[in-house]
């Protein structure tokens, strides 16, 4: 049999293979690009995958995997024995080199879709998302190029939807988790390529053969401190779901950008919990003026419900989530209908649910039901310790770019990491994580000054008496501060409400 591929090229092929496949934010992802690409790859965008979204494209490493893979599947293609006699590595090689060439050809426009989608989301959903016009031209490229004597592929019933709904799906993974999560050091590279887990598993082939469809029988727990970005993780998972693509109305089942259906625990009561959640008949208790279908109804095959803070909630609902996550069933409040629950069920808390068990706050079988995937995000000190000076800089930027703009971020961002530096110290243990820096940011841009409501070396507490004693506070500015000083020693929001006696969401607001 005439060869179709010399070895060079077949293992080229098998390295692009692995790049399809591979968690981008896995150094691995790097080796197999580097390997493709031998002495052509360039060393300075070895590292693309750890950086912020938008310092990362062009890639020099992928445009030319792309121009190698486009001129050896046209070569392919044209060589094509007509008799179909290939081997099945060199029938599984070029179906690899054409899915590079699709995906990264349709890239930009996959992009496009995802921006249509926020801007949707933005104006508060509702519309549809509309037909998807380049479908049919990714299609005739794939048609072109896998309509090859011997290849099945083509002809298998749904095989181009599937590629295209999947080549879409990882365009949204990207978008979400580079875009909604700043930092480049190695904690936030781990959140990242353990969030992609999350949505593809470790094993893309089983993923794209049968769990694309299964992902929403496993609960995702969200763990971490306060502050650190639990529901952005929620929402990069929520958003980035398998969503099937309808040919015959040239347009996905439905929309990605309406997947996300949050909700915080610990800031209602247990009845309103039940009622947004499961929904409630006409009359099911004082207020209940009509029927009302709750998030487990609302929420697609496709989309998630988030339950935020799901250390805080009550034994009786804990029984009741269960049994959505073991049959997917539940009723309306004052209903006695049992409904289908569809979409996936992702969960956060900064509680150390272990101990909650043994303390008999929280159910054990509940528990294991929502720990099948756990994904913990670190803290913002975990974050600094042991990277470069300029991480405190780069998550600055990013929290300047939303308080001032593009324009003057970079120059507001230096600022105030000299002040913060200057004032804080280097080694500032940054309580409340994330949320305080942005809460420095503001404080900075509006007084120029912050005050951190923690312990600080160098006569913070000092001040703090000369504030209070001076008489100088207003009793906004006393109680935000006093919280601030009682979320620096309790550590997280519950156990600062519950020593404050206020409810979680107060405490939220003045930790602003
Ligand atoms: N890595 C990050 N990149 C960008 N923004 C972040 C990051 N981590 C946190 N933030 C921002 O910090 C704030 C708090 O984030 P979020 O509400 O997701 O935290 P959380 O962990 O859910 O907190 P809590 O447990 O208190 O509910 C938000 O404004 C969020 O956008």
């Amino acid at each position: 049999m005439r060869r179709l591929f010399s070895d060079e090229e077949l293992a080229f092929a098998d390295c692009v293979g692995r790049v399809n496949r591979a968690n981008p934010f896995l150094p691995e992802r790097i080796e197999w690009e580097r390997k493709a690409l031998g002495a052509e790859f360039a060393e300075a965008a070895a590292d693309w995958n750890v950086q912020s979204h938008a310092k990362t494209l062009p890639n020099p490493n992928l445009s030319r995997l792309l121009e190698r893979a486009c001129v050896l599947t046209e070569r392919i293609r044209t060589d094509w024995p007509r008799n179909g006699r290939v081997t099945r590595a060199e029938g599984e090689a070029h179906v690899a080199l054409v899915a590079f060439r699709i995906f990264h050809a349709f890239a930009e426009r996959f992009d496009g879709l995802i921006r249509e989608g926020e801007a949707r989301r933005a104006r508060g959903g509702g519309e549809p998302p509309g037909r998807v016009r380049f479908f049919a031209e990714a299609r005739a490229e794939m048609e072109r190029l896998l309509a090859v004597p011997g290849l099945r592929l083509i002809g298998e019933t749904g095989a181009v939807e599937h590629f295209f709904a999947l080549a879409f799906q990882m365009r949204r993974a990207f978008f979400h988790i580079f875009g909604a999560l700043a930092g480049g050091s190695a904690p936030m590279a781990r959140l990242r390529a353990a969030i992609w887990q999350s949505i593809f598993t470790h094993d893309f082939t089983r993923y794209r053969r049968t769990l694309f469809s299964r992902m929403g029988d496993f609960a995702t727990l969200v763990i971490g401190p306060s502050g650190t970005g639990k529901e952005l993780v929620a929402r990069a998972i929520a958003l980035s779901r398998y969503v099937a693509f309808d040919s015959k109305r040239g347009m996905f089942a439905e929309d990605f950008a309406g997947a996300f259906f949050p909700l915080n625990l610990s800031a209602l009561s247990p009845t309103l919990i039940e009622s947004e959640l499961f929904g409630h008949r006409r009359g099911a208790f004082t207020g209940a003026l009509a029927d009302r279908a709750g998030w487990m109804e609302v929420c697609p095959a496709a989309g998630a419900v988030f339950l935020d803070e799901i250390g805080d909630v009550d034994a009786g609902i804990q029984v009741k989530l269960l049994r959505v996550l073991q049959a997917r069933t539940f009723q309306r409040l004052g209903d006695t209908e049992s409904r289908v629950f569809q979409g996936k069920v992702i969960a956060a808390t900064n509680r150390d649910l272990p101990a909650e068990i043994r303390a008999g706050r929280f159910r054990e079988d509940f528990y294991y039901r929502l720990c099948s995937d756990v994904v913990r995000t670190p803290s913002l000190r975990e974050q600094l310790d042991g990277a470069g000076a300029g991480e405190l800089a780069s998550l600055a930027e990013h929290a300047a770019r939303r308080l001032v703009g593009a324009g003057e971020a970079e120059a507001f961002a230096r600022e105030a990491v000299a002040w913060m530096t200057k004032n804080l110290g280097a080694d500032y243990a940054w309580p409340g994580n994330f949320r305080e820096l942005e809460q420095c940011m503001r404080n900075l841009l509006v007084r120029g000054e912050y005050r951190p409501a923690g312990p600080l070396a160098g006569g913070a507490a000092d001040d703090w008496n000369a504030l209070i004693g001076g008489g100088r506070l207003t009793a906004e500015e006393l109680l935000r501060r006093y919280t601030r000083l009682v979320h620096a020693q309790a550590g997280t929001v519950e156990e600062t409400a519950r020593r404050l006696d206020l409810d979680r969401r107060t405490v939220k607001a003045r930790l602003g």
